[in-house]
């Protein structure tokens, strides 16, 4: 008999039919509350789950009693608690690598639009406010040869910095939980510790994840040590940054500007300050949307759940010690 599966996340048709193939697949909208309640069954017998977005706590694991494997269609994984996966034996299954290029991309995108102005000049043109040559009053920064810092030098601060180093001639200055002989070598990046980050960046690039560790790292002591008029850039996870210090910080004029896709909370409110701010570019949590990559999280994701449950798990794996 197929594993039954729970799939809580739409899928192109051909990976549906893949994804059928293997398994017993009960489609729902998401992991709301009404929805665990609605499929309590189908969760019951579940032995798979994948999907995106969702708390998969200690409260759902006790409604899968079943599950050997849960699948997410992200390279982030802080919306799952992995203790309580590991101590009931589930895999966790993600998506890194496939959207590293793309969340790059993002991220040069952002730091080129906030520091340019693009978003709010461009509506200014469509308001029909330009009538003459431009003054200073329409001007923004130089992105080139500036000092771009990346907090988080992993998978996606490496593409970035590869950006910035060979396509805008950017010395790079970065910090991690250790040295990246990768980036030091090839972009010439180097090491400091936050302070130093905070202090020297022109840009400063967060591609962190979120753990307790790096919830609120950057808070209102941190914002305070920043250059004057740099330009803060999260792609990484909304929670990292303290909002309402940002929020004073670009007020005061500490920042010259921000560029946002995450947000403490997501869909950033209507009525959030963030949104009344002209320095502020702010994006629907983008970093990976497009057909090609979000089409090759979703396909990895089902591989990655048909390896865990019918075949063997050599990649992708955030807890490969619940193997042994
Ligand atoms: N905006 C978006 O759409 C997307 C956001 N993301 C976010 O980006 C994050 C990073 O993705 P990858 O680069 O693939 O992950 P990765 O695991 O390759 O890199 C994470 C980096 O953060 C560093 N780090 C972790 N904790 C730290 C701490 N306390 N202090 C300093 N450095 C620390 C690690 O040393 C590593 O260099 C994801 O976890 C996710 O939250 C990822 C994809 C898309
Ligand atoms: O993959 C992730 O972690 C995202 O945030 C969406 O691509």
């Amino acid at each position: 008999m197929k594993p039954s599966v729970v799939l809580y996340k739409t899928l192109p048709d051909d990976l549906r039919t893949r994804l059928d193939a293997h398994f017993n697949v009960t489609a729902i909208d998401g992991l709301t509350p009404e929805n665990l309640e609605k499929y309590a069954d189908a969760f019951r017998s579940a032995e798979g789950i994948l999907g995106a977005g969702g708390k998969v706590d200690a409260s759902l694991l006790d409604k899968a009693p079943k599950l050997r494997a849960a699948s997410t269609v992200s390279v982030g994984y802080d919306n799952f608690d992995v203790e309580a996966l590991n101590q009931r034996g589930v895999i966790l299954m993600h998506t890194p690598t496939v959207l590293t290029e793309t969340v790059a991309d993002t991220m040069m995108a952002l730091v080129l639009a906030s520091a340019r102005r693009v978003v709010e000049v461009a509506e200014r043109v469509k308001a029909g406010e330009w009538q003459r040559s431009i003054g200073p009053d329409w001007f923004g920064i130089d992105v080139h040869h500036k000092k771009l810092g990346i907090l988080g030098m992993g998978r996606i601060g490496l593409a970035l910095a590869q950006r910035a180093h060979f396509g805008f001639s950017m010395p790079i200055l970065y910090n991690a939980r250790k040295h990246h002989e990768e980036a030091e070598q090839r972009f010439d990046a180097q090491y400091c510790d936050l302070d130093t980050l905070l202090k020297e960046s022109d840009f400063l690039c967060i591609s962190l994840p979120l753990t307790e560790q790096t919830h609120h790292l950057i808070g209102r002591q941190q914002l305070a040590k920043m250059k004057p008029g740099a330009v803060l850039i999260n792609a990484g996870r909304g929670p990292v940054i303290d909002e309402q210090a940002l929020i004073a910080a670009l007020k005061d004029g500490t920042l010259h500007a921000a560029g946002l896709d995450v947000f403490e909370q997501e869909p950033l409110p209507v009525d959030s300050e963030l949104l009344k701010l002209p320095n502020v570019v702010a994006l629907p949590h983008i970093g990976s949307a497009t057909h090609e990559t979000r089409y090759g999280m979703a396909r990895d994701a089902v591989e990655n759940l048909i390896a865990a449950l019918t075949g063997t798990v050599d990649k992708n794996c955030v807890n490969p010690q619940v193997l042994r």
